[in-house]
């Protein structure tokens, strides 16, 4: 039996409450929002033979007509501009593309420790710029500069209006499309100006790195890759979809990785015997390395704080019945990847506890019968084409970091530890507060380990 609850708002925002139903529909200002709760409901509406209606996106007007997103596959239309767009992703994440990436993903995590090592405090300005080296160098190969780098520059100031544009329901334009062609100067019209300033940032993003690899005629990969049918345009969109991606969400993910070892010890001190185990003391961890631990940290981090806690909102172009219940045509669709990787009767006790264990078999292999950490991924014909890149990328910088660093709590002027408030950003994607916390060399041979590996 399907649960569901029925509320009704008349303002633009309402508060869902905590319920065990597994959808919730929410009536706001004549928009129906269905929040799906669980995995049986999000498997029958967005994946099964339905997923064919439920694939669309409700509209954003300030993101992609006014802010000039419009390039962003992940909040276009359904429809064949997208499908070209997606195949053309896909073919760039099969398996076989994204062995190819390993050796630029390898040396972004030794550049990661590197950095680590001289400013330990500036981790999160360090993780930003291993993932953008990750995707400039494999998209585009350019090689940036350790430090303010200007291409990175660009996408982080894009991203940042990317994610303030995406709140549906901050700018009365998502509401009532129509008065995206009122003029800027018209009373209530401040957004405009705002989309305006952010406009040449975010429709800049894609092209400016692209720009730079014609004009130095360095090697393009994905450019060499691409069927001759598809235009220059395409190319360059995609490609700028691609950092945009790994700059944000493997952020965050990376960022939940150091806040749960320094909240959780004796986590880190199981990884870290579990890496030894494998990979010894005296080299770093490689993609070769099988290392379970690790495989359950991962999915630990996606499943304890999911980046993108209620995914990408889908919306369904047909009116449907569920279970006896009506959805209708133009409903938002919100599969709530939060709930369902925190439901106990699927991954196990104290689910808001970070416990890699619980992916784990009696005897330390992956639990192949437990339910993955997918849903941290979305749903159905929009899931993230980036997933098994996105792992990978969270997997070699986890092995890697805890190989050669202990993260502790930092103390304050009393000795007295100072606890993370473990608050995170609100948003459609979320990153961790900066909380302080000391990264120290494990040994001095770990150190010197970090210092060779940079020249190799
Ligand atoms: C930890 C890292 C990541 C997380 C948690 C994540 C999560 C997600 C989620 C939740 C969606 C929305 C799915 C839906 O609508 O149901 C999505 C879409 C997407 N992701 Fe990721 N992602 C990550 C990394 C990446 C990477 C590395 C890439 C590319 C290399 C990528 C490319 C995309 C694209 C292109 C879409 C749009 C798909 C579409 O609308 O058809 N993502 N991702």
């Amino acid at each position: 039996m399907v649960r569901v609850l029925t509320l009704s708002g008349e303002s633009n925002s309402c508060i869902i409450p905590a319920t065990d139903s597994d959808i919730i529909s929410v009536n706001l200002a004549g928009d129906t929002i269905v929040v799906l709760n669980s995995l049986t409901a999000v498997t029958d509406l967005l994946e099964n033979n339905r997923s064919a209606i439920y694939s669309e996106r409700p509209p954003f007007p300030m993101l992609n007509d006014l802010v000039g997103a419009h390039w962003n596959i992940g909040f276009m239309r359904y429809g064949p501009k997208w499908k070209e767009h997606r195949r053309v992703f896909m073919k760039q994440f099969q398996p076989s593309e994204v062995l190819l990436h390993r050796p630029k993903e390898l040396e972004a995590a030794r550049v990661l420790l590197r950095l680590l090592l001289d400013s330990p405090h500036k981790y999160e300005r360090h993780m930003r710029h291993m993932s953008g080296m990750i995707m400039l160098s494999t998209a585009y190969g350019i090689d940036i500069l350790p430090e303010n780098d200007p291409y990175v520059e660009i996408s982080e100031k894009a991203l940042q209006a990317i994610v303030a544009a995406t709140y549906r329901g901050s700018y009365l334009v998502d509401s009532l499309p129509i008065l995206k062609y009122v003029p800027e100067f018209f009373p209530g019209a401040g957004f405009k100006k705002q989309a305006r300033e952010w406009f040449s940032v975010v429709d800049a993003m894609p092209d400016v790195p692209y720009d730079f690899v014609k004009k130095a005629r360095v090697s393009f990969r994905i450019h060499d890759q691409l069927p001759t049918t598809l235009t220059e345009n395409l190319n360059s969109i995609t490609a700028g979809r691609w950092h945009g991606s790994v700059v944000d969400r493997t952020v965050s993910a990376l960022e939940t990785l150091i806040l749960a070892m320094t909240i959780y010890p004796e986590v880190q001190r199981k990884a870290q015997a579990a890496i030894d185990e494998v990979v010894g003391r005296d080299r770093l961890p490689d993609f070769g390395d099988n290392i379970p631990y690790i495989d359950a940290v991962v999915h630990e981090i996606l499943r304890w704080r999911p980046v993108i806690p209620l995914a990408i909102p889908h919306a369904v172009m047909e009116d449907d019945i569920y279970k006896g219940y009506h959805i209708p045509a133009g409903s938002v669709v919100v599969g709530n990847a939060w709930a369902i990787l925190h439901d106990e009767t699927t991954y196990g006790p104290d689910t808001d506890q970070f416990i890699p264990e619980r992916w784990l078999t009696v005897d330390g292999k992956i639990n192949e019968e437990m339910p993955d950490s997918s849903p941290a991924f979305g749903f159905g014909r929009r899931i993230c084409p980036g997933r098994d890149m996105a792992q990978w990328s969270v997997w070699i910088s986890a092995a890697s970091i805890l190989s050669v660093f202990n993260i502790t709590k930092s103390l304050d002027k009393k000795g007295m530890p100072i606890e993370p408030s473990g608050e995170y950003t609100s948003g459609m994607l979320c990153y961790p507060l900066p909380h302080e916390c000391d990264i120290i060399p494990r040994s001095s041979a770990a150190e010197e380990m970090i210092r060779r590996a940079q020249l190799a």
